[in-house]
């Protein structure tokens, strides 16, 4: 089997007396869409926060593609791969969609495109940027302004612009939030449309993303791993069923 891009070590946090984060282990595999769920306050979004480097655990490791980085922060994290997403918006509203994307492209390239001449890295970074739109869809979108576009437009635009920095790993921090049923369901095939190309640990409520995009899931309830496994194993647990999905295991 490949090497895991990210895997969690025995990681716990503990927020004054409350432990939030409890012997947490899992991996993510090269290609693997790996989702989180949990019901409000299980500890989702701290995790999240200990894998970009936000919060530091207070033990166990976060190793990124064979290298512990536990102790790294965010810059650190982000350099070696790490893309999170959706948490922050980074768009510019008065860029256009190509301006933005290649702004993402430009401080990435920063050191590769240094020895390049002037034109020729402003060629290839337009080209990555334009390819990266259409590879989200936005391609006939590229010269309007962020501003204009909707918010599953704009959900879409945020994901080229980590695309175009070539990322090794995406967090996903519940991508659906506050995005209508069509646009929902756009953005699920869009990110359907990556699933082997890029790993990707998604945190989201909306379960019928879940079940549509994740290869594995894993369910935290009080900040401990209840279960993790394939949709279908998930979907049968009578413990994550009882313990999260609200229903009588027995019924
Ligand atoms: N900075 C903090 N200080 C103290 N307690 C915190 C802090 N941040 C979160 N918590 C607590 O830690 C627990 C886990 O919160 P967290 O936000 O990680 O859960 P979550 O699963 O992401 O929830 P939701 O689904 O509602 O976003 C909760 O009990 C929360 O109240």
């Amino acid at each position: 089997m490949a090497d895991p891009i990210l895997k969690l070590d025995d990681l716990s946090k503990n927020f004054g007396a409350l432990p939030v984060t409890r012997h947490v282990s899992l991996e993510v595999l090269p290609g693997e869409i790996h989702a989180v769920i949990g019901p409000n306050g299980a500890g989702k979004t701290t995790l999240i926060n200990q894998i970009s480097g936000v919060l530091k655990p207070d033990r166990g490791r976060v190793l990124f593609a064979g290298q512990d980085v536990t102790r790294l922060g965010v810059a650190a994290r982000a350099r070696l791969g790490l893309a999170r997403i959706f948490q922050i918006s980074s768009v510019v509203a008065g860029f256009s969609a190509q301006e933005n994307v290649a702004l993402a492209a430009q401080a990435k390239a920063g050191s590769s495109f240094r020895f390049l001449k002037p034109a020729r890295a402003d060629r290839a970074i337009e080209d990555k940027a334009a390819e990266s739109l259409a590879a989200v869809g936005l391609a006939r979108r590229a010269d309007v302004a962020a501003a204009l576009l909707s918010h599953g437009e704009k959900r879409a635009l945020e994901l080229a612009m980590a695309l175009v920095q070539a990322p090794r790993l995406v967090l996903l921090d519940e991508p659906m939030a506050g995005t209508g049923k069509a646009e929902t369901e756009r953005l699920t095939e869009l990110l359907a449309g990556l699933r082997g190309r890029l790993p990707m640990l998604l945190i989201e409520h909306d379960m019928a993303t879940v079940f549509a995009l994740a290869d594995r899931i894993t369910v935290l309830v009080e900040g401990a791993v209840a279960a993790s496994g394939s949709p279908e194993a998930i979907r049968n647990d009578p413990v994550v069923r009882r313990a999260y999905l609200g229903e009588d295991a027995h019924a």
